[in-house]
């Protein structure tokens, strides 16, 4: 897979402050790839570099193969954007906004209804945008990125604002689209659960720098297994296991044993379960536990050694 959006030790100074700190991501080709950190860690100002609109005070770009500093016109000509300033005008209609847009990049009039048509945004298109609800105005500005089908579309913060409804549409919308036009997706998000349910890939960014990047099936799976149980005395189940030299938390969902990388949970969960039901402890749920990106996340926010960085 190639790279869609490619950024090597790209930095970014506001006088003393540090806003990106020699970021090197990788986005392939027809990922959705949240771009996970708090708020202020440097998400928009990277973004904000990758679509050309600041400079870096050091490194580079690449949308597409096109180096964004030689190349800024052909590089924005490949990416679509949705940023939290949707600028548009007021007193005219969602239709007549596209269609401001849509002959700015030469495009034809047809292209405004295709993009209406995606977002399912037809029926209210000749109202003016002024009446919109936030959510209209979000997926208006998600139409104007796909002005021209871009093969890349960078979204700020693509479900602010939004009511429960539409957060779920546009999750949804955007989970399914590299699939329906081959696009690449790269979303910021500080919402892990969000990044979880849409992205392919993730990328965490901390004070500047990308703390972790990878696929999140492969990440999840590099995780050291871990297993889950319940049992009528939790505490004494916790002290069986310590005899047995393994280490567990306790936690709401239950007591979590943690494995040694490489251990087969199903054979620990039945060493386990005999152990236990030999001290006359009903178990009521004993086995591997799914893991998340929360998981994943705190490992980086705990273990600096993780860091590309600091390797
Ligand atoms: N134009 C600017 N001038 C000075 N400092 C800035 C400017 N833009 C951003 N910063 C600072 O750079 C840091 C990173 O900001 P950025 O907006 O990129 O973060 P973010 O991760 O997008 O956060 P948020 O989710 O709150 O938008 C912050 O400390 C911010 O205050």
């Amino acid at each position: 897979m190639s790279a869609a959006i490619e950024t090597r030790g790209l930095t970014r100074r506001f006088g003393a402050r540090l806003a990106v700190d020699a970021l090197s991501m990788t986005v392939p080709e027809q990922a959705v790839y949240g771009f996970l950190g708090r708020n202020g860690a440097g998400k928009t100002t990277t973004l904000k570099m990758v679509l050309g609109l600041i400079r870096p005070t050091s490194g580079a770009v690449r949308v597409c193969g096109l180096d964004v500093a030689r190349d800024r016109i052909g590089a924005a000509r490949k990416i679509g954007a949705l940023l939290e300033a949707h600028g548009f005008y007021g007193g005219l209609s969602g239709a007549e906004n596209l269609g401001l847009t849509a002959r700015l990049l030469g495009l034809p009039t047809t292209e405004v209804e295709r993009v209406l048509e995606v977002v399912e945004m037809r029926a209210d298109a000749r109202r003016a945008v002024g009446g919109y609800s936030l959510g209209m105005r979000q997926r208006l500005g998600l139409a104007r990125a796909m002005l021209g089908a871009p093969p890349v579309l960078v979204l700020d913060e693509p479900t602010n604002g939004l009511d429960p409804d539409g957060i779920a549409d546009m999750r949804q919308f955007l989970k399914s689209l590299p699939q329906r036009t081959g696009a690449t997706v790269l979303l910021s998000s500080h919402l892990l659960s969000e990044i979880e349910q849409i992205a392919t890939h993730v990328g965490v960014v901390k004070d500047g720098r990308l703390v972790l990047e990878g696929e999140l099936a492969r990440l999840k799976a590099g995780l050291a297994p871990e297993i889950l149980l319940r049992t009528s005395d939790d505490a004494r189940a916790a002290q069986l296991l310590a005899g047995s030299g393994l280490t567990s938390v306790a936690t709401k969902a239950g007591q979590v044993v943690a494995l040694r990388p490489g251990d087969d949970a199903d054979q620990v969960s039945a060493a386990l379960n005999r152990i236990l039901v030999q001290a006359d402890l009903a178990v009521f749920a004993i086995g591997p536990r799914d893991r998340s990106l929360e998981d994943i996340y705190r490992q980086v926010a705990v273990s600096p050694q993780r860091q590309p960085e600091a390797a």
